[in-house]
C-alpha cells in the first residue's frame, strides 16, 4: 500500500517536440508541493517568452501534418491514447493524488472520465463534416468544418489531468494542435498525458506543455500564432484572458467559478437528496467549480435533512489521500487552507450556529498537511459572505425556503451561473424549476456526475463556451463556406 511522503519528481516538466525538456529561458523556479504532507516534490522552472515561442512553433509544424489527416485517422490515434490512459489508470491517479491532495478513490474516477473523454471525441472525429447546399442553375455551395490551428489550454489545479483531457480531446479531434499550461501548483500529471499522446502516435509537437504561472500564461495568450484560448480558472483571471484575447481577436472558452444552488423539495427521496448534497459539496475537498454549495431545503424537511446530512458528514474519512478508504484528502496548499478558514471564521460569526463541524485535521504545522474536515453551516441567509462568495473548500451552507417561486428567485440571485440542481419526485416541478434556473449545467435528482457526452459550461460570470458533448466541436473548429458557380458569370458592371 502506498502512503504519502515518499515520491519525488526530478524529470523536466516541460514537453516539446515529443520529449521532456528544460525550458530554454525564463528559469524562475518554484517549489511544487505534495499537499498532504507539505513536502517539496519537484521544482518548477517557469517558461519564458522564447520557450513559449518554441512550443508554439513546434505545435504549428505538427498542426500542418495532423490537420491533413482524415477524421478516422485522427480517431485511431485518440483511441490508442485512451487505451494507454486506461491501462495506466492507477499510476496516473497516484500522480494526481500526490500532487493535488484528493483521495486516490476520486483520482481514479477523474482518470476514467479523462479516457472516456478521449474515446468520445475519437468517436466523433470521423463524422465531423460540413453540408452541401443546392443553389439555382445547378450551382451549389458547401461548408467545410476546419480546425483553428494552435490552441492554448490553461488549466486550474483542482482537476489537472481531466481538465487537460477535456480541452485536448475535442481540440485534437477537430485537427488542432495544443500548447497546454497547467497550474504551477499541479504540473506533474499533464506531462504524462503529453507522453501518452506521443506514444499513441500524434505527430511530435502536437501537444506541448509549458510550465509556469501568470507571465508564462500571458506569453501564450499574446502569441500571434495562437488561434484560440481555452481557460479554466477564476473569474478575475478569466477577465484578463478575455482582454488579452481581444487584442488578437482570438476566440476564448472560459470555464470559471460558481456558487451553484441545490434545491431540495420536501417531496424528495430523502436519502437521495442527502447523497446528492454530499456529492454537490465534498468531492475534491470542495474544490470544485460546479459545486452546489447553496443548499436550499424546504422547511418541512429541514430538520430531517439536516440530521441525516450531519450523520453522513461525520462519517467522511479524512486523511492520507493515498489510503484506499480515505474519502477526503488535503486542500491544495496552506494559503488556500487559510483562505477557506477565513471564510469559516467569518461564517461562524455571521451565522451564530454551525450545525456541525469537526476540528479534526487542520494543519499540524505550517508546512504539513492541509486537511480540513467537511463543514455544514445551518440557518444561513442569502446575504452572508459564505453564501455569496465561492469558498472552494468543504463548506456546505444550508438555507431554508418555503415556496417554489421564492426559491427560484433566490437561487438565481447570484453573479454566477455554472450549475444548479433540483431534488423532487414531482417531474413537472423538476423540469419547471431547471428551466427557470439561470445556469449552464443543471441536474435533476443527482449532482456532480460527469458524463462526457453532455456539454458543460456556464452562464453569466461563470463563463461561456462549452466543454464535452458535441457542443465543444463548435468551439474548436471554424466553418468555411465554398460557393461554386456552374454557369457563366454575370457582371452588374
Ligand atoms: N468552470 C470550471 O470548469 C472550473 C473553474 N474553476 C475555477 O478556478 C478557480 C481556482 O483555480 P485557480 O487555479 O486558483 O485559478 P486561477 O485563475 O488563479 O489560475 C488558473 C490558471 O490561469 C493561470 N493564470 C493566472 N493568471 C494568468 C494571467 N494573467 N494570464 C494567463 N494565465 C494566468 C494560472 O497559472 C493557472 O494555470 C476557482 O475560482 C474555480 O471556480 C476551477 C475548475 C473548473
Ligand atoms: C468532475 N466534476 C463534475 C466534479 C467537476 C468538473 C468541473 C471542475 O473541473 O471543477
Amino acid at each position: 500500500m502506498s502512503t504519502t511522503g515518499t515520491f519525488v519528481f526530478q524529470q523536466p516538466l516541460n514537453y516539446r517536440d515529443g520529449a521532456r525538456v528544460q525550458p530554454l529561458d525564463g528559469g524562475h523556479s518554484e517549489d511544487v508541493y505534495e499537499p498532504a504532507t507539505g513536502r517539496v516534490i519537484s521544482k518548477l522552472l517557469c517558461s519564458g517568452e522564447k520557450e513559449v515561442d518554441l512550443a508554439v512553433q513546434s505545435a504549428k509544424a505538427a498542426f500542418k501534418v495532423w490537420s491533413q489527416l482524415s477524421g478516422m485517422e485522427r480517431s485511431r490515434v485518440l483511441l490508442e491514447a485512451a487505451r494507454i490512459i486506461r491501462e495506466q489508470r492507477d499510476e496516473i491517479a497516484t500522480l494526481e493524488t500526490i500532487n493535488n491532495g484528493k483521495s486516490i478513490f476520486e483520482a481514479r474516477v477523474d482518470i476514467d472520465i479523462s479516457w472516456q473523454c478521449l474515446e468520445y471525441y475519437a468517436g466523433l472525429a470521423g463524422s465531423l463534416a460540413g453540408e452541401h447546399i443546392q443553389l439555382p442553375g445547378g450551382s451549389f455551395g458547401y461548408t467545410r468544418r476546419e480546425p483553428l490551428g494552435v490552441c492554448v489550454g490553461i488549466g486550474a489545479w483542482n482537476y489537472p489531468f481531466q481538465i487537460a483531457c477535456w480541452k485536448s480531446a475535442p481540440a485534437l479531434a477537430c485537427g488542432n494542435a495544443m500548447v497546454f499550461k497547467p497550474s504551477p501548483f499541479t504540473p506533474i500529471s499533464v506531462v504524462r498525458l503529453a507522453e501518452i499522446f506521443t506514444e499513441a502516435g500524434v505527430p511530435k509537437g502536437l501537444f506541448n506543455v509549458v510550465q509556469g504561472g501568470v507571465a508564462t500564461g500571458q506569453f501564450l495568450c499574446h502569441h500571434p500564432d495562437v488561434a484560440k484560448i481555452s481557460f479554466t480558472g477564476s473569474v478575475p483571471t478569466g477577465v484578463k484572458i478575455m482582454e488579452m484575447a481581444a487584442k488578437g481577436i482570438k476566440p476564448v472558452t472560459l470555464e470559471l467559478g460558481g456558487k451553484s444552488p441545490l434545491i431540495i423539495f420536501s417531496d424528495s427521496v430523502l436519502e437521495n437528496a442527502v447523497n446528492g448534497a454530499l456529492m454537490a459539496n465534498f468531492l475534491t475537498q470542495g474544490e470544485v467549480c460546479c459545486n452546489g454549495t447553496r443548499v436550499f431545503v424546504q422547511r418541512e424537511i429541514l430538520d430531517a435533512f439536516t440530521k441525516e446530512v450531519v450523520k453522513r458528514t461525520q462519517k467522511i474519512k479524512v486523511g492520507d489521500p493515498l489510503l484506499e478508504d480515505t474519502r477526503m484528502g488535503a486542500l491544495i496548499n496552506r494559503p488556500h487552507l487559510d483562505r477557506v478558514q477565513g471564510f469559516i471564521k467569518q461564517a461562524k460569526e455571521q451565522v451564530g450556529k454551525v450545525v456541525w463541524a469537526s476540528e479534526c485535521g487542520g494543519p499540524a504545522s505550517s508546512s504539513s498537511s492541509s486537511s480540513l474536515c467537511a463543514l455544514l453551516l445551518g440557518n444561513c441567509t442569502d446575504d452572508m459572505t459564505c453564501v455569496k462568495e465561492e469558498i472552494f473548500g468543504p463548506v456546505m451552507s444550508i438555507l431554508p425556503f418555503d415556496t417554489e417561486e421564492e426559491v427560484v428567485e433566490r437561487a438565481n440571485n447570484t453573479k454566477f451561473g455554472l450549475a444548479g440542481g433540483v431534488f423532487t419526485r414531482d417531474i413537472q416541478k423538476a423540469h419547471r424549476v431547471v428551466a427557470a434556473l439561470k445556469a449552464g449545467m443543471c441536474f435533476i435528482n443527482n449532482y456532480n456526475i460527469s458524463p462526457v457526452e453532455l456539454p458543460f459550461g456556464g452562464y453569466k460570470s461563470s463563463g461561456f463556451g462549452r466543454e464535452n458533448g458535441r457542443a465543444a466541436i463548435e468551439y474548436y473548429s471554424q466553418l468555411k463556406t465554398v460557393c461554386v458557380e456552374m454557369g457563366d458569370v454575370e457582371s452588374v458592371f
